[in-house]
């Protein structure tokens, strides 16, 4: 039998219609099976960003169907995809949105929060984990305006992991960091691939960043022309 993909989009259309009606995502279909690590590339206004949106499931106004670990999402009430948002996706931006007046450590608990199923001695607990994947537990009690760029992108990752998410999606998560960060967080995403066979959709500018993934999806002017 054929396993069921993490996430699946068919025939997603996309239209803006200010100033003028435009159709930003053409037919887009493609999927996403469990452990891949998969990178989208294309010329700057392509449409990776809508895509992203769409699939992460913030954006509903769209055509086309749209399915996360073999459920369909679209058409869902908004509370129930937050609810799928925050169970089953991590998120990784290109600017890592922690919180700077709170600690490392509260940063990363924070999706954890959010589920409400475990005490906060638990969430410390997990929390405390992810951090010590990518060697931040020394920096846990720490505001997250005392960390550099690259340490507060890494923190941003181990956040995205606190819910064990299904996937990962993050877009551009190496566009804000130099070379020697980016190496480090493409590195990290490299093992949680490797090591946990996380699946993970990465929009990314960096063809260094795509070559070193399993797969390309490539864009141009709303379509999917290579995957
Ligand atoms: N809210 C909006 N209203 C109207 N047009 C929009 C809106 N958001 C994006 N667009 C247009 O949709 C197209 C796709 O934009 P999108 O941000 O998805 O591109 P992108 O491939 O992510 O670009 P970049 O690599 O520069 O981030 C662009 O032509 C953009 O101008």
């Amino acid at each position: 039998m054929q396993e069921t993909p993490v996430l699946e989009a068919q025939k997603v259309n996309k239209y803006f219609f200010s100033p003028d009606k435009t159709q930003v995502l053409k037919e887009v279909t493609f999927q996403v099976t469990r452990g891949e690590f998969v990178s989208i590339m294309g010329k700057s206004g392509c449409g990776k960003s809508t895509l992203l949106y769409i699939l992460s499931t913030m954006d509903t106004d769209y055509e086309g169907k749209l399915l996360i670990d073999g459920e369909v999402i679209s058409g869902k009430s908004p509370s129930y995809l937050s609810k799928i948002r925050n169970e089953k996706i991590g998120f990784v931006f290109q600017f890592h949105y922690l919180l700077n007046e709170f600690s490392v450590l509260e940063n990363v608990m924070i999706p954890g929060l959010k589920l409400n199923k475990k005490s906060q001695p638990e969430l410390e607990h997990i929390a405390m984990e992810k951090l010590k994947i990518f060697d931040m537990q020394d920096h846990a009690l720490k505001k997250a305006n005392q960390l550099s760029g690259g340490q507060k992108q890494r923190v941003a990752i181990a956040r995205s992991l606190m819910n064990d998410p299904l996937i990962i999606m993050g877009d551009e998560p190496t566009g804000n960091l130099d070379k020697r960060n980016s190496d480090i967080v493409f590195n990290i995403f490299k093992e949680l691939a490797k090591e946990f066979k996380q699946t993970m959709l990465i929009v990314t500018h960096d063809p260094e960043f795509a070559a070193g993934t399993d797969r390309i999806i490539e864009m141009e002017d709303g379509y999917i022309i290579k995957q």
